[in-house]
């Protein structure tokens, strides 16, 4: 069996997904996600002008000496734009994998470690009771978990916090936007919105929270104190993670699970972390750190050290990278939570896919292969747009991260 083509497809049905089509001597197809927010055209340029040439004639069945052959033959290891490009191929040919054997791509994987995977709805508010209604919301449509954001007093803008409730897209514009930000007013609401939402919500529902990088060590140390009574799930991101070091601090004043790792792009980034035992969930994901076969690996060393996944699953990753995130989320044994955000309809259409919500959970699809497509056609017709993520000020103009 041969690969005789691949394109790359972009497509904007309300936001930029970048994904790849290889193509073989027999017939069979498979596609994977390449999608990297805010820098989509620089994986399209990666894959069409540095690894498509290199794939022409491979046996798409070798697909860990393929990822090999990217990984290590480019000689310039790692990094997002690199790594978004050997995912998106190792996702396409576990899809093909799945189709020549005529079975979902989670029994190649060793098969069902569950019935379905638990996932987590985003409810964000512009007040703590305009959350707590939207998380209402959530709990009535069956969501088992929530994370919760709320606008902070005396900013106009907050991360996790949009316009639309239902549908958060942080890359809002053709130049990035600035918010500005204060630590100070932050740490006085967040408290507030976890204890009025374990009022308001009861004792079973998970509540999770998402700080985004903005924190120093002994503050993340301090937030997670002051949220251990209401029990969140996780505080996720609580500081860049570049120093690991920084987690050890936040350990010694906290028994708040910590999760991290949407923006690692291999097991290099979270080896430390995990080994040293400073998490409790790592957050890589299938796009954006090596596909599936990278991410079995990262699994299977944190397994090892009872820290478990909880897949970066906003909407920016195109749900061709949900449907391969659930094949790895319900084969393996460490499995803790999925990041869900719903895509709108627009992006369902482009992309038809298997998998679907039940009572909290979603559950993978039987499809041979991953279970999704995209529709080409349709996919024409939403040309790409420029769009980025914001930066970040504090209130004295000084960049800060986002
Ligand atoms: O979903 C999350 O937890 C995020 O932090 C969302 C990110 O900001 C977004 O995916 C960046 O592209
Ligand atoms: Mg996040």
């Amino acid at each position: 069996m041969k690969i005789v083509s691949a394109k790359v497809i972009v497509t904007c049905p309300g936001r930029n997904f970048v994904t790849l089509k290889i193509m073989t001597d027999q017939g069979v197809y498979g596609i994977g996600d390449a999608t990297l927010n805010g820098r989509e055209l620089s994986v399209v340029s990666y894959l069409e002008d540095h690894v498509i040439p290199c794939l022409i004639g491979r046996d798409p069945q070798q697909i860990e000496d393929i990822w090999q052959y990217l990984y290590r033959g480019a000689y310039w290891r790692r990094g997002p734009v690199t790594m978004s490009a050997i995912s998106a191929v190792d996702m396409a040919l576990w899809d093909i994998k799945g189709k020549i054997a005529g079975l979902p791509v989670y029994q190649l994987l060793g098969g069902r470690s569950r019935t379905g995977i638990m996932v987590y709805g985003h409810a964000n508010g512009t007040s703590i009771e305009n959350t707590i209604e939207v998380a209402q919301e959530y709990k009535a449509m069956g969501y088992k978990a929530i994370r919760l954001q709320c606008g902070v007093p005396g900013l106009a803008s907050t991360y996790g916090v949009s316009k639309d409730k239902m549908f958060y897209e942080p890359a809002d514009a053709d130049l990035p936007t600035e918010n500005v930000w204060s630590t100070e007013a932050y740490m006085r609401v967040v408290p507030k919105l976890f204890a009025a939402a374990r009022e308001a919500l009861g004792e079973e529902v998970h509540l999770l929270h998402d700080v985004h990088h903005r924190l120093t060590p002994i503050e993340a140390g301090r937030l997670g104190r002051d949220l251990e009574p209401y029990r969140p799930f996780w505080m996720e991101d609580s500081v860049v993670a570049e120093n690991q070091d920084n987690f050890k601090l936040i350990r010694q004043h906290t028994t708040t699970p910590l999760a991290v790792g949407e923006i690692f792009s291999s097991i290099w980034d979270a080896k430390d972390l995990i080994q040293n035992q400073l998490i409790d969930y790592i957050r890589a994901t299938v796009v954006h750190a090596g596909g599936i076969s990278h991410l079995k690996k990262i699994a299977s060393f944190a397994e090892l050290y009872n820290v478990r996944t909880g897949c970066h699953g906003a909407t920016d990753l195109s749900p061709v990278c949900m449907a391969a995130a659930l094949h790895f989320d319900v084969s393996i044994p460490n499995f803790g939570i999925q990041e869900y955000m719903r895509h709108t309809p627009e992006t369902d259409e482009v992309f038809p896919h298997g998998y679907y919500f039940d009572k909290g959970d979603l559950m993978v699809s039987e499809t041979p292969g991953l279970g999704v497509d995209i529709d080409e056609d349709l996919a024409a017709k939403y040309p790409y747009k420029r769009a980025y993520l914001p930066v970040n000020r504090l209130q004295d103009g000084t960049l800060f991260n986002w």
